[in-house]
């Protein structure tokens, strides 16, 4: 069944999320709403808790408190329908190493439904663009670290998912391919997609998002645009914004230390 949403309602809702891994308490209560066409930048210090709440927005991980409301039903009724216009790059690569691009690409096509025929030629242009159309039938165990990240940034959009999550996605792409990947999620935003992009890239995701959501022990501690973020922090880049926003002004002396102990002999 198609869900049909006024454009004002939230593509994602989350009320009040709390995890916990036993004692450790990983999301203190997380509420946010994010809208078609919105690129968010999610970001925050390792261990913030950014992949827990990604794996709970993909169903992931069940064992959570609050409410997490997707193309406008509750993800813990509605378990399977969601996942179908979703799109998901994960942070590690989990690619079949002993299967082909082809191969590969085929079987996630199939996955979401996508019939076998549509999705090669799909999956054989959009490697093409890539400069891979001679490795298309070749084992991903002989790709570049480049290469691989390509094959799954191709296999998270085969079935033209409406949202779509990425997990640090341009590891290994080079300049050329970031440009190209870094417009076609501008294009894909202007069409209406909506794009939550984590990542610990600061002058990437301050240039390609257009909602930065800052997150610091499992807490939500800044959201805005870059231009509003900057406005309300007096600081120049988002790096800067990022020290000041989790406290951290001690790089240099961290530096120090950690070369000082490296000498010692
Ligand atoms: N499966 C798990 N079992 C126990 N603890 C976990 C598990 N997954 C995550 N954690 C803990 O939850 C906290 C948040 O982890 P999470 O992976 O969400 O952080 P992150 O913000 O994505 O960090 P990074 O930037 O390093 O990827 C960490 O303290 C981590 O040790």
């Amino acid at each position: 069944m198609a869900i049909i949403l006024s454009t004002n309602q939230p593509i994602l809702s989350i009320k009040n999320l709390e995890k916990s891994y036993g004692v450790n308490q990983v999301l203190n209560g997380i509420d946010l709403s994010v809208y078609k066409g919105q690129i968010i930048g999610y970001i925050g210090p390792n261990g913030a808790g950014k992949s827990t709440t990604v794996k709970i927005m993909l169903g992931l991980e069940q064992n959570y408190s609050g409410q997490v409301e997707i193309f406008g039903s509750d993800i813990a009724n509605e378990p399977v329908e969601y996942k179908r216009r979703v799109g998901y790059v994960p942070e590690v690569a989990d690619l079949y190493d002993n299967l082909t691009a082809h191969e590969y690409l085929t079987f996630i096509g199939e996955l979401y439904g996508v019939d076998s025929d549509s999705v090669d030629q799909k999956a054989q242009k959009l490697m093409s663009l890539f400069g891979l159309e001679d490795v298309y039938h070749s084992r991903i165990s002989s790709f570049s670290k480049g290469m691989k990240q390509k094959t799954l940034i191709i296999s998270s959009l085969l079935h033209n998912p409406d949202l779509l999550f990425l997990d640090e996605p341009i590891g290994g792409l080079d300049a050329n391919s970031v440009m190209v990947f870094k417009e076609v999620l501008a294009q894909l935003a202007a069409q209406g997609k909506t794009i939550f992009y984590s990542s610990h890239i600061m002058d990437v995701v301050e240039k390609i998002s257009n909602r930065i959501i800052l997150l610091n022990e499992g807490r939500i501690v800044a959201d805005g645009s870059f231009e509003e973020l900057k406005q309300k922090n007096q600081e120049g880049t988002l790096e800067e914004i990022f020290n000041q926003l989790t406290g951290f002004d001690e790089h240099k002396d961290m530096a120090e230390q950690f070369v000082s102990i490296v000498q010692e002999m």
